[in-house]
Order: structure tokens, then C-alpha cells, then sequence
């Protein structure tokens, strides 16, 4: 049964709380009186340590908490996913994402499908990295089509086969995929067209102009050269496609990195090292059915997202991966978290009274300490900061890795200490609050682990909100009405418009 936080006895406590000791509470204060702090909000979790010591929050508020997902049902609710229950309520869906990374076990099925399409999936990326033919690999999709596996494919490239290059096309705006095509022999390339529903606008426009060019480039092998990774399949074979890679409605867009929309990454590190993906994912998967709620990293952090969300009143969370290979984590991140959780009503349709996802936004440091991390120190808001850090580089480099760690170190440190200056303009206030993300290296285990935890830690979060995390409605009354206007190009109608909208139209479109 779930129940909403609001509604629940530890949702007051929180608040009073809050009052009494969290809007003043003070991070270097509670190091000193708490020399055990360190250690208590640290955690250990497959394949990741996570220091959560530098966030404005002390045990008595995480008991709490603690007791607020108790009271939410948010255990029972983790259950119902992973026992297949249909816990998508607003479209009648299971959420079963996590199947697709429980490998091996003898299942039955759903988990024999999975088993069959994984294999299938396996042999033919095995064959595309043998044939030295395929030199350019182009994925097109987006949203969950892309993000994951473009941000998976740049995270592993030092695992990556160097006789092929991988480019993703994603945007309907035609100067991404003419800037691909300029560089491509459609002798040499492979197409892979991933869409969940096969009906998404800009995938296939783009798959239609590409099929074009392949075949006005004098391409002729369609079925060698074009794949469809889609729950659609029928749809792709009218498109002409016949290599497909089927899966199915209880993996949602955002969560289907692991299935067959994980061809990319398969081509690219091999079958060995997607399986090892999966492995480290299932790690973390078992970690959080099985772990305590007090030693659940998943669940401690989505506790902490509620707590700085509902009662801090923090409005964005900055992503900040010390690696520069993790440069579209955030953006994969974006998806994750504010597509599931962006949402103002709970899963019966009621508008909820508490605010829900907050921005998350980011780049690679120390890059971003360059640009907006003056903001992070000095400005008006506190942005919790979370550092994702490696321990061994993939390079040989001396110096560069050392320099790395001291800066993502130097910056958590310097958020939390400030610095005290009468003068004003160099005075840093401190006490902003951030999370430590260590990884031994980054890996396809790790890498699956860390996108795992943050799967889970949006549930969480989603799950004490009482809102359905894996619908995406509000998407679509943009797709509804771009078609309407799209039509008015040839229609040259205004009709019904907006001043606003029509105004703008007339001067894009001068005869309407
Ligand atoms: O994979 P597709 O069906 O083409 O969907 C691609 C993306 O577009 C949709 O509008 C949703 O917002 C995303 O959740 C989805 O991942």
C-alpha cells in the first residue's frame, strides 16, 4: 500500500525538525562535535563508495527519514517492481527494466525472452566488430534511445574497438545528421535506428533521410547496413528494416540502456564486457532489495533528495564527474531524474501539495570550475554538488590524475569550510553541502552500478512523493502541437492560433 509523505506522522517530525535543528544546522560544527561523522554517512555499495558526510543533514533527520519511507510503503513498493507488479499505473505497465540484467539465473518467461534477445543481440554486435567493413556506426534515436547509450559508449572508450567510430544523430534539426553524413561511405556504415515506439518524429525523419542518402550514395544492402532496435517491430519491418532487436512494454525509454537499445555499446566494447555492464547494474540491483533501509546507499540518497527538496527547499542538484569521460552523464542524468519525477501530481491524479524533481545540470571538472562553480561558492543559492570520482586513471599520464582528485577534493572542501573575509567580495560563506562519489575505476561494472544507484535513488525519491516515476505525459502536448503547426507550412493557415505564435510563424514563413 502506498501512502503519500504528506500524509504520513514522520512527515511533521521532519518539519519540526527542520525548524529546530536543520535551517541552522552547520557542517564544520557537526564535524567537530561528531568525530564519528565520517563514518556514519559513509556507505558502502557495489562497486562505489559514497561519502555523504558533507550534506546539511544529521542522524536524528535521517532516522526520520528512515521512518518516512517505512511509513510510505517504499519497501513494499520496491518490492512490487521488482516482483513484476504492474506498478505503472497510468499507463498499466510493469517495470521490469531490472530484468534485463539478471542474467543467468534460470528463469522463465519474460526472463527466457530476455535471455534470447540478449544472446541474439550479442552474436550479431559480435559480428559487426569483425567485419572490418563497418568503419562508422550511426545511431539514430532519442531521449532514452540515445542518451544512455551515447553517454555509455564516450564512458567506455578506452574498452572501445578502435576500428570503429560511433556517432549519434538524435536532434530533427538536419544540421546534426548532414554534419554526420558529410564524413560517412555508405559502404562502410551501419545504421542502427533505435526507437522504442517507432513513431518518434524526429527518429524518423531522420531514419528516412538517412536511408536516402544511403541509397542515393549508390548503398545497396539494406539489410546489412540498416538494424531497428524497437518494442515495435512490426513497424520497422514496413519500414524495410529486417535485422531488428525486439523488447518490450516494461522497459521504459529512460531505463532501456540495458536491453537491445544497447546495441551501440555492445558493438562497441563486446559481448564480455556489456554482460560485466550488466553484472555491475544487477550488484547494485541486489543491494538495494536486500539492504536495510540505514545501509541502502540507493535509499539513503533518494531520503536525502526529499529531505533537501521538501524541507531545505534546494531547487537544482549540479553533477559534477571528476572524468571527462562521463561528460553526458549529466544529460543522461537530466532524463533520469526530471522526466521521472517531474511531475505536480501523485499516481491517482491528485496535484500534490510539496514540491517534487529538482534541475539537475552539470559538466566535467574541473571544467565547470571555471565557469559556474563562482556561483556554487559565492551566490545566493545553495546547489548541493555531487563529485563522481575515479581512483585509477585509463592513461599513463603522470601528474594530470593527481591534479584531478585534489580539485574535486579542494572544491568539496572549500563548499563546506568558506572562508572568512570582512571585505565581502572574498568572503566565501560555506557550509554548501555536496556528496562524493568514489569509483576504483571506471569500468563496465562500475559504470553499470553507478547508473543503477541512480535508477533506484529516483524510485525512491518518486516512490515517497507517491507519484507513478515511469509515465512521461508531459511530452506530449508539444509532439501534438508541432504537428499542427507543421502542417500550417503547406496549409498556410493562422487559424486558431495565438498573436504570439502566428506572429512569429509569419515572420519564419513570410507568404502565410
Ligand atoms: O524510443 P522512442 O519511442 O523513439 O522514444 C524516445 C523518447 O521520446 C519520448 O518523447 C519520451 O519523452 C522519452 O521517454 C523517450 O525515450
Amino acid at each position: 500500500m502506498r501512502v503519500r509523505c504528506d500524509t504520513t506522522t514522520a512527515w511533521p517530525r521532519l518539519h519540526r525538525h527542520f525548524e529546530q535543528r536543520g535551517r541552522g544546522f552547520d557542517l564544520r560544527q557537526a564535524f567537530t562535535a561528531d568525530r564519528a561523522r565520517f563514518d556514519a554517512f559513509s556507505q558502502e555499495a557495489p562497486e562505489i563508495f559514497a561519502d555523504l558526510s558533507k550534506n546539511l543533514i544529521d542522524r536524528e533527520a535521517e532516522a526520520l527519514l528512515f521512518e518516512l519511507a517505512r511509513e510510505c510503503g517504499v519497501e513494499a513498493h520496491r518490492d512490487a517492481m521488482f516482483a513484476g507488479e504492474r506498478i505503472n499505473s497510468t499507463e498499466g505497465r510493469a517495470v521490469k527494466h531490472w530484468l534485463l540484467r539478471a542474467g543467468g539465473e534460470a528463469g522463465e518467461g519474460d526472463a527466457v525472452l530476455v535471455r534470447q534477445a540478449l544472446e541474439s543481440m550479442l552474436a550479431y554486435a559480435g559480428q559487426v566488430r569483425a567485419d572490418a567493413a563497418i568503419t562508422d556506426v550511426v545511431n539514430i534515436g532519442i531521449g532514452g534511445s540515445d542518451l544512455g547509450p551515447q553517454m555509455a559508449v564516450a564512458a567506455l572508450e578506452t574498452f572501445r574497438d578502435p576500428g570503429k567510430r560511433f556517432h549519434f544523430v538524435s536532434n530533427v534539426d538536419g544540421h546534426e545528421l548532414a554534419g554526420v553524413l558529410r564524413g560517412l561511405k555508405a559502404g562502410n556504415t551501419l545504421f542502427l535506428v533505435a526507437s522504442k515506439t517507432f513513431t518518434t518524429l524526429e527518429t524518423m525523419t531522420n531514419a528516412r533521410s538517412a536511408r536516402r542518402w544511403f541509397e542515393e550514395q549508390g548503398g545497396r544492402d539494406v539489410a546489412r547496413h540498416f538494424a531497428a532496435l524497437t518494442t515495435n517491430v512490426e513497424a520497422a519491418r514496413d519500414f524495410g528494416i529486417t535485422s531488428t532487436f525486439g523488447f518490450w512494454d516494461w522497459v521504459g525509454g529512460r531505463y532501456s540502456l540495458w536491453s537491445t537499445i544497447g546495441l551501440p555499446i555492445a558493438i562497441a566494447i563486446g559481448a564480455a564486457q556489456f554482460q560485466d555492464l550488466l553484472r555491475g547494474a544487477n550488484a547494485m540491483d541486489a543491494h538495494f532489495r536486500s539492504q536495510p533501509l540505514e545501509s541502502n546507499l540507493p535509499v539513503r540518497l533518494g531520503l536525502l533528495d526529499v529531505w533537501y527538496r521538501n524541507f531545505h527547499g534546494f531547487t537544482s542538484r549540479c553533477i559534477a564527474p571528476y572524468h571527462s569521460a562521463l561528460k553526458r552523464l549529466p544529460a543522461y542524468l537530466q532524463q533520469l531524474e526530471m522526466e521521472s519525477n517531474g511531475k505536480r501530481v501523485d499516481a491517482q491524479g491528485q496535484p500534490l501539495p510539496f514540491a517534487t524533481s529538482p534541475v539537475l545540470w552539470g559538466e566535467p571538472g574541473t571544467n565547470g570550475q571555471h565557469a559556474y562553480f563562482q556561483m556554487l561558492h559565492q551566490g545566493t543559492d545553495t546547489v548541493p554538488v555531487e563529485f563522481i570520482a575515479v581512483r585509477q586513471p585509463a592513461h599513463a599520464l603522470p601528474v594530470h590524475h593527481e591534479l584531478l582528485l585534489a580539485n574535486a577534493l579542494a572544491q568539496a572542501q572549500a563548499l563546506m569550510q568558506g572562508k572568512p573575509d570582512p571585505g565581502g567580495h572574498r568572503h566565501f560563506p560555506g557550509n554548501r553541502p555536496s556528496t562524493f562519489f568514489l569509483l576504483e575505476s571506471l569500468t563496465p561494472a562500475s559504470l553499470g552500478a553507478l547508473l543503477a544507484l541512480h535508477e533506484h535513488r529516483v524510485f525512491v525519491s518518486g516512490s515517497v512523493w507517491g507519484i507513478d516515476s515511469f509515465d512521461q505525459w508531459g511530452v506530449e502536448l508539444g509532439k501534438v502541437l508541432a504537428q499542427d503547426i507543421a502542417q500550417r507550412f503547406t496549409s498556410l493557415s493562422l487559424n486558431g492560433l495565438d498573436d504570439s505564435t502566428a506572429g512569429l510563424l509569419r515572420r519564419i514563413h513570410p507568404p502565410i
